[in-house]
């Protein structure tokens, strides 16, 4: 773990500069100075704790119980994806096998003419024959490994792709409630880790499996050599394995004591070294902490590390030294065989090249078993994190809804799924087309809220939002979504071409010339910009990325309403859509707001209240609920009045 970071480390004389308490001499490497006293991260737990418990729970019989259920997850997922590439792992297994076996039967053959009396070439012309065919064996049972080999090479990205996919998939249908349930968040990262190790699963799964075709092939052959031998080989094997099982414990025990703090020092770690951050962390002189932050969340990580090596070498040296102990014991066993003429010296031989391999294919057995004992405690959180979120997913009802004429909530009311009180409560509104409306309050008013309702974004979690009758709760998303354009609060700096970022969603429009992604560019006065642009709209967005190139906060905020207007929707809804914009960029975004309110709603949530004076209606809202709603002069001459208040906070400066 040090050697992955370390590179990664501040200049040691900027490191010294910055912590108090150090001295100045470069020769002390920065990770090794003193940190400067400050609060120390908070011990955070990760949900591998579940794990954690199965993990020290890992007996041998524990292992035998659940990796045959990873490995038929395992051979589900892997199934899905590629039959093919299954079914020629699964031959190329079998042969293999057959090859162990047949080559250890005719070694066992070979050597009895080799060890009997006659001269060298007689004894090597009786065992030709069963040489060749131990040869040939082995050679088709090495050419089925590298088969099998290279079908779950094939395989192996299929299988991680597909987890993939399919959690990125369910996490961009699921209802916006979903990320709001408890432990959300947790879960959907312990079934990424399953998806992650999805990449590693029919590898581990095609060892596992190997070793216990080529361990059943020598142990049967042994069985029918000597059966006294099969008992003295799993007495040498078996210290072996049950040392294998308390290492690999003792590896994921450190594994996810140290989980947690390696998912937050790798978030950690984006913040520290963006550049979108780096004017905060230098000028308010953040670095410090910062640094001693991640120091000890690395000091955190490496103690835990460093404080399995110890009872990691113990352990595997007591399972060497029994298992040496045992196979000097079958090596007796065998010297004592051969001597009481009991077997013969021929078969001793082919007993010790069996034992050999049972004894490989037992070790990886072993080391398998607990690598997909592992796999399987995340595959199952993969799994349960499907079935959680295929049931709330936003696949709501089938009724289609085209460009609303009027949009009405009745009685409408908000609760957060962590939330107990309402976010909106007993509010009943109706919207319609040609008309601009904006939506004031005070911050956690309830915008956002009402926004995400009107959008069908959310659901109420009482009364009914329609459109032109369609109660939203029955209608099928995708086609509400079609009609509406939205610039929430945060929107996305798309790592895209300039021209993507204007049609993202909507790219079917996309016309030769680019006359309808020029017309919303002008329209929020973004053209000249584009325009000076190195390759124009084909200009990719992202410069620190790909070389691309970078625009400013209000640019960016420019370029989001683009986007919206470009959809030309029956909805469109900007949440605070000039926050960023120079006082040009504002007037010509609502100017162009108010040419296009014909044909749509238009729904602008502000807090310069300067804006709300071009819209046609306002609404005011406080603590969840209408406070008042009506024109700006009708508003600001009510006595009482929010919207009168606030106004006049604004102008006194
Ligand atoms: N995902 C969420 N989970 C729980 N509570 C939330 C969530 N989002 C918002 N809230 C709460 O709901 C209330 C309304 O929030 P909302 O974001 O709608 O306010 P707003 O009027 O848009 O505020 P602002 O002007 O600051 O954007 C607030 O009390 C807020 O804390």
């Amino acid at each position: 773990m040090k050697r992955t970071f370390s590179h990664h480390l501040p200049p040691a004389r900027a490191a010294a500069s910055d912590a108090p308490g150090t001295d100045h001499r470069p020769a002390v490497p920065a990770a090794r100075r003193a940190l400067p006293r400050t609060t120390p991260p908070p011990e955070l737990d990760y949900n591998g704790r579940r794990h954690r418990r199965a993990m020290d729970d890992a007996t041998l019989r524990e292992m035998a119980r659940r990796v045959p259920a990873a490995l038929l997850q395992t051979a589900r997922l892997a199934w899905s994806v590629d039959r093919r590439m299954v079914l020629t792992i699964l031959v190329s297994q079998l042969l293999s096998g057959l090859g162990t076996a047949v080559m250890l039967t005719a070694v066992a053959r070979a050597m009895k003419p080799l060890v009997a009396g006659g001269t060298a070439a007689a004894k090597f012309h009786a065992a030709m024959p069963a040489l060749i065919v131990a040869g040939v064996a082995m050679a088709v049972g090495s050419a089925a490994w590298i088969v099998a080999d290279w079908a779950t090479r094939r395989l192996n990205p299929q299988v991680a792709s597909a987890a993939d996919l399919t959690i990125v998939d369910l996490h961009m249908r699921a209802e916006l409630s979903a990320y709001d349930q408890e432990g959300f968040k947790d879960r959907s990262q312990a079934a990424e880790i399953g998806a992650l190790r999805a990449m590693d699963l029919a590898d581990d799964a095609k060892t596992l499996t190997n070793g216990l075709v080529q361990l059943v092939s020598a142990a049967s052959v042994l069985t029918v050599l000597h059966p006294l031998l099969l008992g003295v080989l799993m007495l040498s094997v078996i210290p072996r394995g049950l040392g294998g099982v308390i290492a690999a414990r003792i590896d994921y025990r450190v594994h996810d004591r140290t989980l947690s703090a390696r998912n937050v020092r790798g978030m950690m770690r984006w913040w520290l070294t963006t550049s979108e951050l780096a004017d905060e962390v230098r000028a308010n002189t953040m670095r410090s902490y910062l640094y001693s932050w991640y120091r000890t969340m690395c000091d955190r990580v490496e103690g835990r590390e460093l404080a399995g090596a110890g009872p990691y070498l113990k352990i595997t040296l007591v399972a060497a030294a029994l298992s040496g102990f045992f196979t000097l014991g079958m090596w007796a066993s065998l010297a004592a065989l051969v001597l009481t003429g009991q077997m013969a010296l021929a078969m001793a031989g082919t007993a010790i090249v069996a034992s050999q391999t049972a004894g490989r294919a037992l070790n990886s057995i072993i080391r398998y078993g607990a690598v997909m004992f592992h796999h399987g405690l995340y595959l199952g959180d993969y799994h349960d994190f499907l079935s959680e979120v295929r049931t709330l997913t936003t696949a709501r009802g089938t009724a289609t809804v085209t460009a609303p004429k009027e949009i009405r909530l009745d009685d409408v009311a908000y609760t957060y799924p962590n939330k107990t009180s309402p976010a909106l409560h007993k509010l009943s509104l109706t919207l319609r087309r040609g008309e601009v409306v904006a939506l004031v309050g005070a911050n956690g008013a309830g915008k956002s809220t009402l926004v995400r309702l009107l959008s069908a974004l959310t659901l109420p979690t009482h009364g009914t939002v329609s459109w032109d009758g369609t109660d939203l709760a029955k209608a099928d998303a995708e086609s509400v979504w079609r009609h509406v354009g939205l610039v929430p609060q945060k929107y996305g700096h798309w790592p895209l071409a300039a021209r993507e970022n204007i049609t993202l969603g909507q790219p079917h429009a996309h016309d030769h010339h680019d006359e309808e992604v020029w017309r919303a560019a002008e329209e929020v006065g973004m053209a000249a910009v584009l325009r000076e642009l190195p390759d124009e709209l084909g200009t990719l967005l992202a410069r620190s990325v790909w070389g691309g190139h970078e625009l400013s906060g209000g640019q960016w905020q420019r370029l989001a309403c683009a986007r919206a207007l470009y959809r030309r929707p029956g909805l469109l809804i900007l949440d605070e859509p000039t926050s960023e914009m120079d006082a040009r960029g504002e007037h010509q975004l609502f100017r162009s707001l108010r040419r296009m309110a014909a044909d749509r709603i238009t729904l602008v949530v502000t807090h310069r209240l300067d804006n709300v004076k071009m819209a046609d209606h306002i609404i005011v809202l406080d603590d969840g609920g209408i406070r008042e709603q009506g024109t700006f002069d009708q508003l600001i001459a009510q006595e009482d009045s929010l919207l009168g208040e606030l106004y006049a906070l604004s102008q006194d400066r």
